[in-house]
């Protein structure tokens, strides 16, 4: 699992229930076969499932109001009120309306793809109206979709199927976050098969030091550079701060804790990509590390920063350590990790 999928969704699903909201989860292990991942598996993809609920548990998610349901349990539950609202949705669209929906599966308009890829958007779609608890009214739905904005067009095609309904439904709120972009120059998005390309969960703390290192970082360029969207979606929103430490001939050692004032230092190159990247991968380290004491530990010679803000400390971070010391995530990694991924 990449950065932005454990911390980026950790930090989503706490600001969600800090307001009342409960989070549910939809481990979508029926939508993963169709999509043909892990060559179709299902049990391979249930097992992705449980190391990725592993991990939002470990890395700080705030339990308390957060469900998590899987597709093919919930669904097997009540087939009947499922499949007539898929049918509905499929009998109220057209073939192409489908297709645009190609991304939500990762896949793009032009691909060949199977008869499976076309229920796939029929169903996440039906999934919405269907995520209430069950034996819930007719108007039944979820509330917000919360999910990446390379999600955004299966949701608007649920708002846009409220409306064709018979009767009428609720539209969902949809609130999408941005998605993250590759480290390495002209990656507009992360991919899995390339390494380099992302923060994974469980990296070393070198192996953090060494993507940032490599990491794209054009000196005074903000748009487009990943080093900044990492600190401005992951760093500072989990941490409330970036300590940066620096020589005094270079301005010395300084605290951010606002991304417009880093943005705009760096914009004008009083803040240099050679003293942005170490504090960039120590600040990593620390929201992945618990032993290193979470985000106590500041750059060398500083003093120590306060705590993250956003998860009480015992739960602060502990990924790396739980793969490490827990049994049974360990061997969780371990089988994930022998599996070959299927595009
Ligand atoms: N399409 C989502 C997975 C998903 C499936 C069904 C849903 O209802 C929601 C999300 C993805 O690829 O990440």
């Amino acid at each position: 699992m990449h950065i932005a999928q454990g911390v980026l969704k950790a930090l989503n699903v706490n600001k969600l229930t800090k307001c009342g909201v409960t989070f549910r989860f939809w481990v979508a292990d029926w939508f993963a076969q169709l999509n043909n991942k892990m060559g179709g598996d299902l049990k391979k993809i249930q097992t992705v499932g449980n190391y990725m609920v592993e991990i939002w548990k470990a890395v700080g998610m705030d339990m308390d109001r957060v469900e998590f349901l899987h597709a093919s349990e919930e669904i097997n539950k009540r087939p009947d009120e499922y499949w007539t609202l898929v049918m509905d949705i499929a009998r109220r669209n057209n073939l192409k309306r489908i297709v645009r929906c190609s991304q939500i599966m990762g896949r793009a308009e032009g691909d060949d793809l199977s008869a499976a890829q076309i229920f796939y958007p029929c169903m996440q779609c039906a999934d919405i109206f269907f995520l209430k608890a069950s034996g819930a009214e007719a108007q039944c739905r979820a509330d917000i979709c919360q999910l990446g904005m390379d999600q955004r067009k299966v949701n608007v095609l649920a708002r846009e199927y409220a409306d064709d309904a018979r009767p009428k439904r609720m539209k969902p709120v949809i609130l999408s976050h941005p998605m993250m972009p590759g480290l390495l120059q002209g990656q507009e998005k992360m991919s899995k098969s390339d390494p380099n390309s992302a923060i994974f969960m469980e990296d070393s703390e070198a192996e953090v030091r060494t993507k940032i290192k490599k990491a794209y970082c054009p000196p005074g360029e903000v748009e487009g550079n990943p080093c900044l969207s990492y600190i401005q979606h992951i760093v500072l929103p989990w941490a409330k701060q970036l300590a940066v430490a620096r020589a005094e001939k270079n301005g010395g050692n300084i605290i951010y804790t606002n991304f417009e004032e880093l943005a705009a230092d760096y914009a004008s190159g009083a803040l240099h990509p050679s003293d942005l990247k170490p504090a960039l991968a120590s600040s990593i380290n620390d929201i992945l590390q618990a032993g290193s004491g979470g985000g106590q530990r500041g750059p060398r010679g500083r003093e120590a920063a306060p705590a993250m803000g956003c998860c009480p400390a015992h739960e602060r971070g502990p990924v790396r350590d739980h793969f490490e010391s827990n049994a049974e995530a360990k061997a969780l990694l371990k089988a994930v990790k022998s599996y070959k991924t299927t595009r």
